[in-house]
């Protein structure tokens, strides 16, 4: 089960960071609103990261119960735990340091600190999931889990490289082609640093909704091939569904290449 993408087309990127912030602010109220909490996997990222800053200065943020929102990350670069280079510090910087999220629901991969290589730090991620997933299960048993290996994730964010990776997968390498694991590590990465942590496709689709964020006209052809039904091996971003919604939130210079029929400037079609 997944969701076919809509787009939603913004006139520049600091539209586009307002709106993904708008939208996470109102989303998070939502779910909380049925359920008390709410799981949020955030991507690193130029777009990923602007958006998280426009979340920390909007006054509705105050509107969503922050410790009872647990985050997650879709990908890490596998460096020492405080390089400036690394996906939580930025998310740190940008918001989590500056809202009351409780430390205990901050779910950061492993440092190249505490394991040997990026292989023992995916594998200790997925048993972080794991443990998450049970602790779900047992604190709500009607609770509907996609994998049982994974806690529910209620909104699943990205963004998207030139050559169209999400999270840490890359086109044609091997950490897209994995599959039966929730998390890889990945070598060789071919956008520094080559070390990385990632969740895998099959991960990623098992969350309700997958947002997609991308600006820049550098990622208009990525943007252009995913939305015209290329292959996930070739095209990551492609692949990267939602089991009820996939949303590309992206601006003007990466809708370039977008195939006609999905051009929509309505921001409420996409809602
Ligand atoms: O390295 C990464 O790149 C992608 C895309 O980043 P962007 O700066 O081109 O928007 C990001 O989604 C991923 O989390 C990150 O590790």
């Amino acid at each position: 089960m997944s969701a076919e993408p809509k787009v939603s087309i913004h006139p520049s990127q600091a539209s586009l960071a307002a709106s993904v912030a708008a939208r996470l602010i109102t989303r998070l109220v939502d779910i909380q609103s049925d359920r008390g909490t709410a799981t949020v996997v955030l991507t690193g990222g130029s777009i990923g990261t602007a958006a998280l800053q426009a979340v920390a200065e909007s006054p509705a943020h105050t509107a969503v119960d922050w410790p009872n929102v647990h985050f997650w990350w879709g990908d890490e670069r596998f460096l020492r735990a405080e390089d400036p280079d690394r996906n939580a510090v930025q998310a740190r910087a940008a918001l989590l340091d500056r809202i009351a999220a409780d430390p205990v629901k901050i779910h950061e991969f492993g440092s190249k600190d505490e394991f040997p290589d990026e292989d023992a730090a995916a594998a200790d991620y997925a048993e972080q999931l794991a443990a998450a997933a049970r602790a779900e299960l047992a604190a709500d048993p009607d609770t509907v889990q996609a994998d049982p290996r994974l806690p529910c994730f209620d909104i699943l964010l990205l963004g998207v490289g030139p050559d169209a990776h999400v999270a840490s997968l890359f086109p044609e390498m091997a950490g897209i082609r994995t599959r039966g694991v929730t998390t890889v590590g990945v070598p060789d990465a071919p956008k520094p640093p080559p070390q990385r942590i990632s969740l895998t496709l099959e991960a990623i689709t098992t969350a309700q909704e997958v947002w997609l964020s991308v600006s820049g006209s550098d990622k208009a052809g990525a943007v252009g091939l995913a939305l015209a039904g290329a292959g996930h091996v070739q095209v990551p971003a492609a692949g990267a569904r939602g089991r009820k919604k996939t949303l590309w939130l992206i601006d003007q210079d990466a809708a370039q290449k977008l195939p006609g029929r999905l051009i929509d400037h309505d921001d409420e079609a996409a809602g």
